[in-house]
C-alpha cells in the first residue's frame, strides 16, 4: 500500500531546465559590464544558490573581484531582465509533467522549494501552465532564509499542509541535499541538474537519472518506512 505524502520539489534543474534563460540574463548583464559572456555548459554549475551567487560566481570564474554595491546593481538588472525572459526556452524536463500526473494520481501533494524569488518562481510555472500542480510555490525570499536552511523547508512542507515524517524532497544540488538532511527529510537526488559537485558525492537517499523513475522510487521508499 502506497503511503501519500508531501513531495517537495527544487525548481530549477531539477523541475524546470531553466539554465538557457539563467545564462542568457546572466549574459546581459556580463556583457554589458564589458565582462566575456559565458557559454552555457560551464555556466550550469553557477546555478543553484539563487541570482546574486550566480552573478558572484561567474565574476569569480572571470577572476574579477567587484564591490558588493555593484554586485547588487547586476543582480536587480539581471532580475529585471530574467522576469521578461524567464520562459523563452525554460521547460519542463522530459517525463516531469507525467511523473507529476501519476504522483497526484496516487494522492500526493506537491510543493516547490526553490532559491528562485518567490515571484519568479510563480511566474514562470504560470507560464508554464504548472503552477496549479503545487499546494505551496516558496522561494528564497518568503520566509526570509534560502536553502540549505532548514527552516525554508519545514515552513514550505508547513505552507503545503504537510508533515516533515511523512515528506520527500527532490533536487538536483549541494543545497537541496543539505536542507533536507538538515530538515530531517528523506531526499532524491536527480542527476540531470546544475551542480558542481556530483550529485551521487553528496549521498542523496535515492538518486534518479529521468523523472519517470520518480513515482516508483517514491513507493518504494514509503513502503519501507
Ligand atoms: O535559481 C537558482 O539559482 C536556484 O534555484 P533552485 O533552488 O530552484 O535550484
Ligand atoms: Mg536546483
Amino acid at each position: 500500500m502506497t503511503t501519500s505524502s508531501l513531495i517537495v520539489f527544487d525548481l530549477d534543474g531539477t523541475l524546470v531546465d531553466s539554465a538557457p534563460d539563467l545564462v542568457n540574463a546572466l549574459n546581459f548583464v556580463l556583457e554589458r559590464e564589458g565582462l566575456t559572456p559565458v557559454p552555457l555548459a560551464p555556466a550550469r554549475k553557477f546555478i543553484g544558490a539563487g541570482a546574486r551567487a550566480m552573478i558572484e560566481r561567474a565574476l569569480e570564474a572571470e577572476g574579477r573581484t567587484c564591490t558588493p554595491d555593484y554586485v547588487s546593481k547586476m543582480t536587480e538588472d539581471f532580475i529585471v531582465f530574467y522576469g521578461d525572459h524567464l520562459a523563452d526556452n525554460t521547460r519542463p524536463f522530459e517525463g516531469t509533467e507525467d511523473a507529476l500526473d501519476d504522483l497526484a494520481s496516487r494522492g500526493h501533494r506537491l510543493a516547490v522549494c526553490t532559491n528562485k524569488l518567490e515571484w519568479l518562481s510563480k511566474r514562470l510555472l504560470d507560464r508554464l501552465n504548472m503552477s496549479g500542480r503545487f499546494s505551496a510555490i516558496c522561494g528564497a525570499d518568503t520566509f526570509g532564509v534560502q536553502k540549505p536552511d532548514p527552516i525554508i523547508l519545514r515552513q514550505t512542507i508547513a505552507r503545503a499542509g504537510g508533515a516533515i515524517s511523512s515528506s520527500i524532497m527532490v533536487g538536483d544540488s549541494g543545497t537541496d541535499i543539505g536542507v533536507a538532511k538538515r530538515a530531517g527529510v528523506p531526499v532524491i537526488g536527480v542527476d540531470f541538474g546544475y551542480t558542481p559537485i556530483a550529485i551521487k558525492d553528496l549521498e542523496p537517499d535515492r538518486l534518479i537519472s529521468h523523472m519517470r523513475e520518480l513515482p516508483a522510487t517514491v513507493a518504494d521508499m514509503n513502503s519501507k518506512k
